[in-house]
C-alpha cells in the first residue's frame, strides 16, 4: 500500500498539500493538484464531491470522513440552502477563513479576499474547548500534527490561517490573496453589487455578491458601521517572537499560561530588582515561535529609554517617533530571559512580514466593538447583506484570550444570519435575530457557554445557554439602517453630499430668511425646514408668520408634520436643534435623507412662497399622533418614559432606553449592550 501511495502523483500531491507550510506553497499546490486529477475549483458546488471520487485512497478518505461529517449536519441541509447566494469575504484571517468555510458548508459559492501575499503572524492565540473540538473536527490535527500537543491549549495565527486554508479550499472556496478590498461597486441595471480591488483588474473585481462579510481584523470597518470605543486605564502590550528550534534544550522551559502582578508580586519585583523592567503581567507560549506578551509600566519604558518622552495621549506616546526600536528588543528579550529562569538557549528573534525583528509595541487602552454586526444595503432594487466578524466587530481584550473564541462564535453566528438569508427570510427579520445574538456575544465565557463541545453548529441554540432570538425587534434594526444607508451611500458615491445639498438647496431657494449652505448649521432656525415643507405641502405652514428667532417652535412645527404626515421621526428634541452648538452632520443627513426620500417622488407644488396658512400649535400638536406603519408609536425611555430621539437611544430585551438612563440598578454605573444583567420579573 505504501509503495502504491507513494508513486501516484495525485497521492503526492495531495500528502504535499496536507504538509504545506506557507500560504504560497498551499496554493500552488492545490492548484497543480486539481490540474492533475481535472477538477475545477470554479465547479464550488460539486468540486468537494469530484475531490473526494478522484483521491479515494485510504489517507485522503480519513479527511473526507471528518469532513463529510460536518458537511451532513441538518443545519446546511446537504448544501441547498444558501445555493443561490454569493458571498464575498474579506479578509483571510483565521475569522474570515473560519466563516467561509461555513458558507460553503451551506452551499454558497465564496471568494475571500487577502491584502497580503503570506501568512507571516507568529503571534499565538489562546484556544478555549470548544475551538480546540470545532478545528479537530475540521481535520487540524492532519494538517498540523502538533496541534495541541502541548501542556497549553494555543496556536500561532499563522498556523491557524494555514488549517483553514486547507479546508476552505478543499470546500470550494476560492481565496484570492494579495488584492485589496477598496469599496463597492453599486449594482446597475445589469449588474449586481461588485467590489473595487487594488489591483483594479483584479479578476474578483467580476464577482457579483448579494452577502458582504468583512472580517478585515481591528483597523478595517466598513464604511457603514458604526464602532464604539471602549477605553480604560492606559495599558501598552508588547509581544515578541523568538525562534523555536525545537531543541530539547527548549522542550524542557515551561509555558506561562499568564502570570499577573496580583498574584505573584515576588516574580515581578525580582524581575524590576534585576533588570529594571515593571510588568503587570506575562504570558509565555511555545509554538511555532517562543511567543511572549506582557503588559509593561509606562514609567520603566521611560525608564529604561524605551518611550523617549512622555505625553498624556497614547498615540503620541507610542508614536514610533517616540520608541527607541533598540531599547525595546532589549526590554523584550530581558523580561522573556527572566521569565524563562534563562533556560532558552540562544534567543534569537523571529522576523515579521517585513523581515525585522518581530516585536511590537501597542496601546490597548482603547478597544473598538461595532454597534451592529449587520446591516441591508438596497439599490437599483438589489439588496446586499453586510456581516462584520472578528477583530472587525470586537476587539479582543488580549489577558482575557477571548479573541479566536469570540471570533469564531461570530463566524458562526454571522453563518446562521446568511442561512436565514438564504431561506428568503424579510431581511429585517434576519437582521434583529442577527443583533439579538450579538448582545450575548461580549458576555460569553468558557463557563456560560454550553459544554456539548460535540453539538456546537451555527445554531445559537448549540452554543450560548440562554439564547432569546427576539430582543432585538425588527422596527429597532430598521432605524440603524436608515440612518447608516446615507452615510454608506455617500462614502462609496463621489458628491453624493452634494447632491442632497443641492436638492436641499433646490427646494428652498426665494424663502425670505433661508440660506441653506450646509447640511447642518443652516437647519437651526428651522425655518429652512419649514420651507422644505412649505415647497411640497403648501398648505401646510404659514411661511410669514415664522420669525427667525423662534427657532424652538419652528423645529417642533416641521418636527410634528414630518412625523405625523410621513412617518419621520425626529433625531433631536427642537431645543437640542435650536441650542446644541454644533449640529451633527450625520444626523442631519440621515434625517434630510429621509425627508428627500419621502418628497422626492413628489413634484413639488409650485404654490406662493408665503400664502396665508393655519399653523397647528406646534407645542401641543395632536395628542396621538397616527404613525406610518414600521414605526412604533412606543418611542419612550423604558425607564424615565420620556420621548427617546434616534440618536440618542439604545435598544436591548425589546425596550428602548435613553443611554444615559441604561445604568447599574445597583451602583448607577452607566451599562453597555452585553454588559448587563436583566431581571424578567421585577423589570430592573
Ligand atoms: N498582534 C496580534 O496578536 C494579533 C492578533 N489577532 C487575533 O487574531 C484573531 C483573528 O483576527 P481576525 O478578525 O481574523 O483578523 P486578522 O487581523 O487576523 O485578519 C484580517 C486580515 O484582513 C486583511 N485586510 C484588512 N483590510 C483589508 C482589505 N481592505 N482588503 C483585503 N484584506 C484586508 C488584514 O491585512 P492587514 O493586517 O495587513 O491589514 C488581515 O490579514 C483574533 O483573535 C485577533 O485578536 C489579530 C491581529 C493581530
Amino acid at each position: 500500500m505504501a509503495n502504491q501511495d507513494s508513486t501516484n502523483p495525485s497521492h503526492d500531491l495531495f500528502e504535499q498539500f496536507v504538509q504545506a507550510q506557507t500560504c504560497k506553497e498551499v496554493q500552488r499546490i492545490f492548484s497543480e493538484l486539481c490540474h492533475h486529477l481535472q477538477v475545477d475549483p470554479r465547479d464550488y458546488q460539486s468540486f468537494y464531491t469530484k475531490l473526494k471520487e478522484r483521491l479515494n485512497y485510504w489517507k485522503a478518505k480519513s479527511l473526507w470522513v471528518k469532513l463529510d461529517k460536518r458537511a451532513q449536519h441538518q443545519d446546511y441541509q446537504q448544501g441547498e440552502v444558501c445555493a443561490k447566494n454569493k458571498c464575498l469575504v474579506l479578509g483571510a484571517g483565521p475569522c474570515g477563513l473560519r466563516t467561509a468555510i461555513e458558507l460553503a458548508l451551506l452551499g454558497a459559492h465564496v471568494v475571500v479576499l487577502e491584502k497580503r501575499d503570506s501568512f507571516s503572524r507568529n503571534n499565538v492565540l489562546h484556544l478555549w474547548p470548544y475551538t480546540i473540538s470545532d478545528l479537530r473536527g475540521l481535520a487540524a490535527k492532519k494538517f498540523y500534527g502538533k496541534f495541541c500537543t502541548g501542556a497549553l491549549d494555543h496556536i500561532s495565527i499563522r498556523q491557524l490561517q494555514l488549517i483553514l486554508l486547507k479546508v476552505c479550499l478543499l470546500l470550494g472556496v476560492e481565496v484570492q490573496t494579495g488584492v485589496e478590498f477598496k469599496g463597492f461597486v453599486e449594482p446597475s441595471g445589469a449588474t449586481g453589487w461588485m467590489a473595487k480591488l487594488f489591483p483594479d483588474n483584479h479578476p474578483a473585481g467580476k464577482f457579483q455578491f448579494d452577502v458582504f462579510i468583512s472580517a478585515g481584523g481591528g483597523s478595517f470597518v466598513p464604511y457603514g458601521f458604526k464602532r464604539k470605543e471602549l477605553r480604560g486605564k492606559l495599558a501598552i502590550g508588547i509581544t515578541c517572537n523568538f525562534l523555536n528550534r525545537h531543541t530539547a534544550a527548549e522542550t524542557q522551559v515551561a509555558e506561562i499560561s499568564g502570570v499577573a502582578r496580583i498574584y505573584n508580586q515576588k516574580f515581578f519585583q525580582d524581575l524590576l530588582t534585576e533588570t529594571g523592567i515593571d510588568l503587570e503581567n506575562i504570558v509565555y507560549y511555545k509554538d511555532d515561535t517562543h511567543y511572549f506578551v506582557m503588559t509593561a509600566k509606562k514609567k520603566s519604558l521611560l525608564k529604561m529609554g524605551v518611550i523617549k518622552q512622555d505625553f498624556s495621549d497614547a498615540d503620541k506616546l507610542l508614536a514610533q517617533v517616540n520608541v527607541d526600536q533598540e531599547a525595546l528588543l532589549r526590554y523584550a528579550y530581558d523580561a522573556a530571559q527572566f521569565s524563562t529562569g534563562h533556560c532558552l538557549p540562544d534567543m534569537q528573534f523571529a522576523q515579521n512580514h517585513a523581515g525585522q525583528p518581530d516585536v511590537a509595541m501597542f496601546d490597548f487602552t482603547c478597544m473598538h466593538r461595532a454597534e451592529n454586526a449587520s446591516l441591508v444595503r438596497e439599490r437599483k432594487g438589489k439588496k446586499l447583506l453586510m456581516g462584520l466578524v472578528g477583530d472587525c466587530l470586537v476587539e479582543p481584550f488580549w489577558p482575557l484570550g477571548t479573541g479566536i473564541a469570540r471570533g469564531f462564535l461570530a463566524a458562526f453566528d454571522t453563518a446562521w444570519m446568511v442561512r436565514s438569508w438564504g431561506k428568503g427570510r424579510p431581511h429585517m427579520e434576519v437582521l434583529a435575530e442577527r443583533e439579538s445574538i450579538y448582545q450575548l456575544l461580549s458576555q460569553t465565557t468558557p463557563e456560560n457557554t454550553s459544554k456539548k463541545y460535540s453539538a456546537f453548529s451555527i445554531d445559537p441554540a448549540t452554543r450560548y445557554q440562554h439564547v432569546n432570538l427576539n430582543s432585538v425587534k425588527a422596527f429597532q434594526v430598521k432605524n440603524i439602517n436608515i440612518i447608516y444607508s446615507f452615510y454608506f451611500y455617500s462614502q462609496y458615491s463621489v458628491g453624493a453630499f452634494e447632491v442632497l445639498l443641492k436638492w436641499c438647496q433646490q427646494h428652498t431657494a426665494g424663502y425670505d430668511r433661508v440660506n441653506v449652505k450646509d447640511l447642518n448649521q443652516s437647519w437651526r432656525s428651522g425655518l429652512a425646514l419649514c420651507a422644505l415643507i412649505n415647497t411640497f405641502r403648501p398648505r401646510v405652514i404659514d411661511m410669514a408668520s415664522l420669525e427667525e428667532s423662534n427657532a424652538v417652535y419652528n423645529n417642533q412645527l416641521a418636527f410634528n408634520f414630518l412625523e405625523r404626515e410621513l412617518g419621520i421621526l425626529p433625531i433631536m428634541s427642537a431645543r437640542e436643534m435650536s441650542f446644541k452648538g454644533q449640529i451633527d452632520k450625520l444626523s442631519m443627513v440621515h434625517y434630510l435623507t429621509q425627508i428627500h426620500d419621502a418628497f422626492n417622488e413628489r413634484t413639488p407644488t409650485k404654490a406662493p412662497l408665503s400664502a396665508p396658512k393655519v399653523n397647528p400649535d406646534p407645542v401641543n400638536p395632536d395628542p396621538e399622533p397616527s404613525l406610518m406603519p414600521g414605526f412604533s408609536s412606543n418611542e419612550e425611555c423604558y425607564f424615565c418614559c420620556q420621548r427617546v430621539y434616534v440618536l440618542e437611544r439604545i435598544s436591548t430585551e425589546g425596550k428602548l432606553f435613553h443611554r444615559s438612563c441604561f445604568t447599574c440598578h445597583q451602583c448607577g454605573t452607566t451599562l453597555r449592550l452585553g454588559g448587563y444583567t436583566f431581571n424578567q420579573h421585577t423589570g430592573e
